[in-house]
């Protein structure tokens, strides 16, 4: 485990919390000049996340440190970031068993995606809408293909791959570290006490590290 090797933001806060924790994850970045980061791989991360705020809970807690650990691991770890839809990955994935072909077709988009190739990228993702479609799934472009709406299952499609394909939402460190900023703020706003996450540290490799700061944190 890490030990504050990042260095501390400024804030206003009396209480300054910190939860260091890890998690495995697959990725790649979907362009080409990427190079070898193009193709899949896998990360230990450390992740150190600070929470700053002035009123406690009914526990004498800032938020729970075990909540912050489990609501980023419990999304990303042990999983290929790019399927998950904050990194521009399908809202929906097919069924296992009953949608092979979607899997056949999904592995193609995903294919044309690492290198960049966002045509290829539609088309893939056009066919797997209707193949996720014969297997009976629910979707904003299966549901679509269903009522035999060509265009708006292509827009569909189109806008997957497309969000897929803005560099905002590749899982880079820079884009992992601002997307954990935002699950730990949105869970912070749900409690209601005031507490702002003031920083995410993140470790990608032993020589590599990201800090995500809000701009309100220091506007
Ligand atoms: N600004 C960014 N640059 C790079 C990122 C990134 O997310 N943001 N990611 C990568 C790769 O994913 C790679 O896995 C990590 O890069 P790198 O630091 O080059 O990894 P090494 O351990 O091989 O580095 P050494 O210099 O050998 O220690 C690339 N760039």
């Amino acid at each position: 485990m890490m030990h504050a090797i990042y260095p501390a933001p400024a804030h206003p806060f009396r209480y300054e919390l910190n939860k260091e924790f890890h998690f495995a994850a697959a990725h790649y970045i979907p362009a080409e000049a990427a190079g070898r980061c193009s193709r899949v791989h896998g990360h230990t991360y450390y992740c150190n996340v600070t929470v700053g705020g002035d009123r406690l809970d009914e526990c004498g807690f800032l938020v729970n440190f075990s909540e912050i650990k489990k609501l980023v691991q419990d999304r990303f770890d042990h999983r290929l970031l790019n399927e998950d839809e904050l990194f521009g990955g399908p809202a929906r994935l097919p069924n296992g068993g009953e949608a092979a072909e979607a899997v056949v077709q999904g592995s193609k988009a995903a294919e044309a995606m690492r290198h960049g190739k966002a045509d290829a990228a539609r088309g893939a993702w056009a066919e797997r809408a209707a193949a996720v479609e014969a297997a009976g799934e629910q979707g904003a472009a299966s549901g679509a293909v269903r009522h035999g709406k060509a265009d708006a299952a292509w827009q569909g499609s189109a806008a997957i791959a497309d969000s897929a394909l803005d560099p905002e939402r590749f899982p880079t460190t820079e884009v992992v570290a601002r997307t954990v900023w935002q699950l730990v703020q949105e869970e912070l706003d749900r409690r209601g006490n005031g507490a702002r996450c003031l920083q995410v540290f993140l470790r990608e490799t032993p020589s590599s590290y990201v800090i995500y700061r809000p701009e309100a944190a220091h506007g």
